[in-house]
């Protein structure tokens, strides 16, 4: 039996569901072999608060990594973008799935698109990059906190609590819910957060059973592109409260990555760009990571409270 950790959102089980499916492929293996073990998580209990104010990063992998400790569960399965960039003793990210894609959308209750939101109008987040981009880009919104998961948004949505909200595209397909779409955001205006799109595995280091199972369904571009934005953000401190943004494409052995910081109102922003080989994605993240700091200064990380 393999029992795989997820938290309960319907996201969470969708995601948890596909790696199943593609263990099962992979490996000839039935249903039957497989548990999926749904572990509440403080980020999924906290609801009143944005997650920045809340201890940030961790707050949805928290109580999967302990079930992974204790043997409760033999692999977890997470959003990459829900994962801290410094994980527990004795537990890896043995593998990633192929990205699903990267960019955001935006969904108006009766508008298609953010530019045509009336002046004044509010969106609901409680990201502060998307936040952040958004100001940029309307700096006349008003935005304000959305929490809960992507059906408790989209319901709030349609109560009339905000006009308009951003929602990552790879979750509304992964729930079968892409059309409620109204517009597709461009990347380049609006990049996506690290490690947006991609689903990852997380489980015991020099597990044997569990370290060969997994790495038959590792997407190694992915892997790449991962291993360069997580090494952005452990520069940067994965500081919850400094909006934080970019993306690593790959081409072949080649690899493109471009990064931003903002200030939560979105009025100052300081980007890089980089690239080179996929064997050195790692270090292509770190001192991208470096030189944006250095960009934008020590303030920039001091955090905005
Ligand atoms: N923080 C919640 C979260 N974590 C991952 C996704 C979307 C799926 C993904 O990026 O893989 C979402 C919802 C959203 O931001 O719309």
């Amino acid at each position: 039996m393999v029992k795989i950790g997820t938290r309960g959102s319907a996201l969470a089980v969708a995601q948890a569901a596909e790696v199943r499916a593609r263990l099962m492929a992979a490996h000839g293996m039935p249903e039957e072999a497989f548990e999926i073990v749904i572990i509440s998580t403080s980020g999924d209990q906290i609801q009143d608060r944005p997650l920045s104010q809340a201890g940030g990063k961790g707050l949805f992998t928290k109580e999967i990594e302990e079930a992974l400790i204790d043997g409760r569960i033999d692999l977890a399965v997470h959003s990459s973008k829900d994962m801290p960039t410094v994980l527990p003793d004795g537990l890896e990210i043995s593998a990633f799935l192929e990205r699903e894609d990267v960019r955001d959308v935006f969904i108006g209750r009766s508008v298609a698109s953010l530019g045509s939101l009336p002046q004044g109008a509010k969106l609901g987040t409680s990201s502060l990059r998307r936040q952040a981009l958004v100001l940029r880009l309307r700096p006349d919104l008003e935005v304000g906190m959305f929490r809960g998961n992507v059906q408790t948004r989209l319901r709030k949505l349609e109560e009339g609590v905000a006009e308009g909200t951003l929602l990552a595209l790879a979750g509304l397909k992964r729930l079968g819910v892409a059309h409620i779409a109204s517009e597709i955001m461009d990347p380049e205006r609006f990049p996506p957060a690290l490690g947006q799109g991609a689903i990852c595995i997380e489980s015991r280091i020099g597990d044997r059973r569990i370290g060969p199972m997994v790495a038959a369904i590792h997407h190694t571009a992915t892997g790449f592109a991962l291993a360069c934005e997580r090494a952005f953000l452990a520069a940067l401190d994965g500081s919850c409260r400094t909006p934080i943004a970019g993306l690593a494409r790959i081409d072949g052995d080649g690899l493109r990555f471009s990064g931003l910081i903002l200030t939560p109102d979105g009025r100052e922003t300081h980007d890089i760009a980089a690239e080179g080989r996929t064997a050195e994605a790692a270090r292509i993240g770190a001192d991208a990571g470096a030189a944006i700091r250095q960009k934008a200064g020590a303030r920039f990380f001091d955090g905005w409270s």
